[in-house]
């Protein structure tokens, strides 16, 4: 599904992440505390000529997560070494990688939530103590091995902090966790984006493409590059709002960014199930795309924007919701809303 949706914030083949993606620290916009934090740990572990400790770094997709690790790597002056968890199939594979890795070096794990468990067992010593313990042979003639590894900075990256097992996550010393991008944050970006492409960009322009991004920089540079295309053929010298707005309408970009799978989310929880609460096991059905896809790419927006709760009898929509679907809202119990954080199942 998602792969289809222009807005979607998932990575596509089209997206060329690497020519608007921020080097360094200082140009990397928006997310504050995590950026003050992380200024503070590199400061620190240049000063002590140590590694730094290991960073998780926990957010949705398309927030930034592989560009900081990149950028974390380079403020540090060392290599940047990079695989994600479904890759690595054999304990063996990610002892070969971690035995290449110099001192002070980033070995980034991308969707570390996925590592297989036999995979994960060796990657505790090797964060502890920079040991690998390995068995070598089978049966009684089994052997364990200690190996010792470089001192290096482990960075791992997830869409959701909760699908890590307990002792990987107390293994990291510094979490970071990214939030969805103001408005304004994305203008900077979609303003440093439109010189990157060498684009002329009006103020209205910038502001009406970030403020239908989702909150994610991935799709404000998406949406960039969609507008551009429209000015060259139209021949514009500047990217009016006017021409913003025509492109992003054709693209069936709301004006708040929501997406035709956002809306199909919302009016099928409207319309079938006056509003909920309905559980995801249900909606997941009813849309017939996977959980994790919902929970991990449409919930978080929906939630951060307030059409959306999670109660423990399931998904619940808001007022809000059913004001911008244009839908009369179901009368409800007040009590519904607000009781509970999280739902049960
Ligand atoms: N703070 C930022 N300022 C400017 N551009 C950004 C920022 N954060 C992300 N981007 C841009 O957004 C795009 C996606 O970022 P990135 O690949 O780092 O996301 P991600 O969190 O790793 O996503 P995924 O979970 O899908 O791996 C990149 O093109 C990057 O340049
Ligand atoms: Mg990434």
């Amino acid at each position: 599904m998602a792969e289809a949706r222009l807005i979607s914030p998932q990575r596509r083949e089209d997206d060329s992440d690497a020519s608007l993606r921020p080097l360094a620290l200082a140009d990397f916009t928006g997310q504050e505390a995590a950026r003050a934090n992380l200024r503070v740990f590199i400061e620190a572990a240049k000063t002590r000529k140590d590694a730094l400790d290991h960073v998780l770094l926990v957010g949705p997709p398309g927030l930034g997560k592989t560009t900081l690790a990149q950028i974390v790597a380079r403020e540090l002056g060392v290599n940047f070494r990079s695989t994600s968890g479904p890759v690595i199939a054999k304990a063996g594979d990610l002892a070969a990688q971690l035995t290449n890795l110099e001192p002070r070096d980033v070995l980034f794990i991308d969707e570390i939530h996925r590592l297989n468990p036999a995979v994960e067992e060796i990657l505790y010593p090797a964060m502890e103590d920079f040991q690998l313990d390995l068995i070598i042979g089978e049966g009684p003639a089994a052997r364990s091995v200690k190996i010792d590894l470089a001192r290096f900075t482990l960075v791992g990256a997830t869409t959701r902090a909760g699908l890590l097992t307990t002792p990987l996550r107390d293994r990291f010393g510094i979490p970071v966790r990214l939030n969805f991008y103001t408005a304004e944050e994305l203008e900077l970006i979609v303003k440093r984006g439109a010189r990157v492409l060498g684009v002329g960009m009006s103020i209205e322009g910038a502001r009406e493409i970030a403020r239908r991004s989702r909150g994610t920089p991935r799709i404000a540079g998406r949406l960039l590059r969609r507008v551009r295309d429209f000015a060259v053929v139209e021949d514009a010298a500047s990217i009016t709002r006017e021409l913003a707005d025509r492109a992003l309408s054709l693209l069936e970009v709301d004006t708040i960014g929501l997406d035709v799978m956002d809306r199909r989310y919302l009016e099928m929880v409207a319309v079938n199930f006056g509003g909920g609460p309905v559980g995801i096991e249900t909606i997941a059905a009813a849309l017939s795309e996977p959980r994790d896809a919902i929970e991990d790419i449409i919930e978080p927006f929906l939630l951060q924007q307030g059409f959306l709760q999670r109660t423990p009898r399931g998904r619940l929509l808001t007022p809000h919701a059913f004001r911008h679907l244009g839908l009369a809202e179901p009368a409800r119990p007040v009590a519904q809303f607000g009781l509970f954080e999280e739902e049960g199942d």
